[in-house]
Order: structure tokens, then sequence, then C-alpha cells
């Protein structure tokens, strides 16, 4: 009898450590997706964490948060998407939020519609003056690919433009079940390459409530499949 209690409280035990280990090592990356108001921000996040095109939207009011988990090369990370208000006087209280401990930044603009395309440079702007780090990955989405008859942002000025400030460049439809793979591509790659920088330690990875997840450091392998 006296065993099979020590047994008991063994396996109570170990399964209670096992279960702490995975919630205190599963970690975070913070993508934050900025641009011009109506591009199809909340269209593109809701794309990838729901999987499907939302019937109607309404301009974000501060920042909708979106969450999905993904596993890569057997380890599962947390993808939490920042859907972002794109018209000022929705974002205004919340720009500081945005940029604290990103990990990531995608800027969109609306392929049927130049002056999203133009606006990009100050989105930058607002992004490098909040001292986001050069090795913060970031990446450039024309979205509303589907409009073809519509579009207005050529893709070689799009490219050119991706290059010169070192992302790369996803063009691609929210809306267009076909291009849902293209989406999910944006996010993987980016937490791809998050998973591989040597740089991102456990201790990096804060929680929305501010307290640190695991104070060690911990490098990851660099042997990436994307
Ligand atoms: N045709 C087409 N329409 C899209 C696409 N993505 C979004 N839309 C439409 O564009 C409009 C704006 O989409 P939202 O996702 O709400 O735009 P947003 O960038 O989140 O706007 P804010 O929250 O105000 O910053 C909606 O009417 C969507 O249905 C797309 O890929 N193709
Ligand atoms: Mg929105």
């Amino acid at each position: 009898r006296a065993n099979t209690s020590s047994n008991l409280k063994e396996t109570s035990h170990r399964s209670c450590t096992s279960s702490l280990d995975t919630s205190i090592q599963t970690r975070i990356f913070k993508i934050i997706v900025i641009g011009d108001s109506n591009v199809g921000k909340t269209c593109l996040t809701f794309r990838f964490t729901g999987g499907s095109f939302p019937d109607k939207t309404e301009a974000t009011i501060g920042v909708d948060f979106r969450e999905k988990a993904v596993e890569i090369e057997g380890e599962t990370i947390k993808v939490q998407v920042w859907d972002t208000a794109g018209q000022e006087r929705f974002r205004k209280s919340m720009v500081e939020h945005y940029y604290r401990n990103v990990h990531a930044v995608v800027f969109v603009y609306d392929v049927t519609k130049m002056a999203s395309f133009r606006n990009l440079q100050t989105w930058i702007e607002e992004c490098n003056g909040h001292r986001v780090s050069a090795s913060v990955p970031r990446v450039l989405v024309g979205n509303k690919c589907d409009l073809v008859d519509q579009i207005q942002v050529p893709s070689n000025m799009a490219l050119k433009f991706a290059d010169s400030h070192n992302m790369l460049l996803f063009e691609t439809s929210a809306k267009d079940p076909k291009e849902s793979q293209n989406v999910d591509s944006i996010f993987m790659s980016l937490a791809c390459r998050l998973k591989a920088q040597k740089s991102l330690l456990y201790r990096d990875v804060e929680r929305e409530d501010g307290r640190v997840r695991l104070t060690q450091g911990t490098e990851t392998k660099t042997n990436c499949p994307c």
C-alpha cells in the first residue's frame, strides 16, 4: 500500500513538473501588423489565425490580438499577431505598446491604392522612431492581389522598395482562398527566422503583463527548413 501511494505521488509530481516545463518553455513571438487603414490588416491576420476571410470588418480600434500555435522543427511556438489600427485617432494612445518588445514587423499596403504604398515611408519612420532594433525582421505585404484589373502598384516598384529596405516582399490576397498558403507563409517565414535567430533568447520573451516567462538564456538551433 505504501508503495502504491508513493508511486502515485511520484507520478503526479512528474506530470505536474512536465506540464510546468511545457508552459514555461512555450515561446511567444510578437508580430505587429502595420499600415494604412483599409489595406486589409485585419483580414490578413484573420486569414492566418482563423483560416478564413471575415464577411465584414470594421476599422480596428487600438489593437486586436490573435494567436496561433505553430510547430517548427518539433518546437511549439505561439505566434501572437498584433493587428493594429491604421487610423491615427484609433492608434495614438497605443503606439508605444505596439513596438514594445516586438519580434517582427509586417508592413502592409494595398496594391490597388498607390497612396497606401507611398505612406509606407511614414510607417517605417514611425517604427524606426520607436527604437526597434535592426535585428528585428521586417517584411512587406502587398494585399488585395485578387483585384487584378485595379492594380496601381507594379510588382517591380514594390520589389525595389522592399530591396532597398532589406525586406522580403509578399504579394497576396486575404480574400482569395487560393492565396491562403501565401498568407500563412508571411507569418511562418518570420517565425522560422525568429526561431533561427541565436539572439532570441528565452529571456527576451515577455508576457503582456510584463512578467518574463523564463530568465535563463538558451541558444536555439539554426537549421530551420524555411
Ligand atoms: N478584394 C479584397 N478585399 C480585401 C482584401 N483584404 C481586405 N479586403 C477588404 O478591405 C476592407 C478593409 O479590410 P480590413 O482588414 O478591415 O482593413 P484594416 O487594414 O484592418 O483597416 P484598419 O483596421 O482601419 O486599419 C474590407 O472591406 C475587406 O473586406 C483582399 O485581399 N481582397
Ligand atoms: Mg483592422
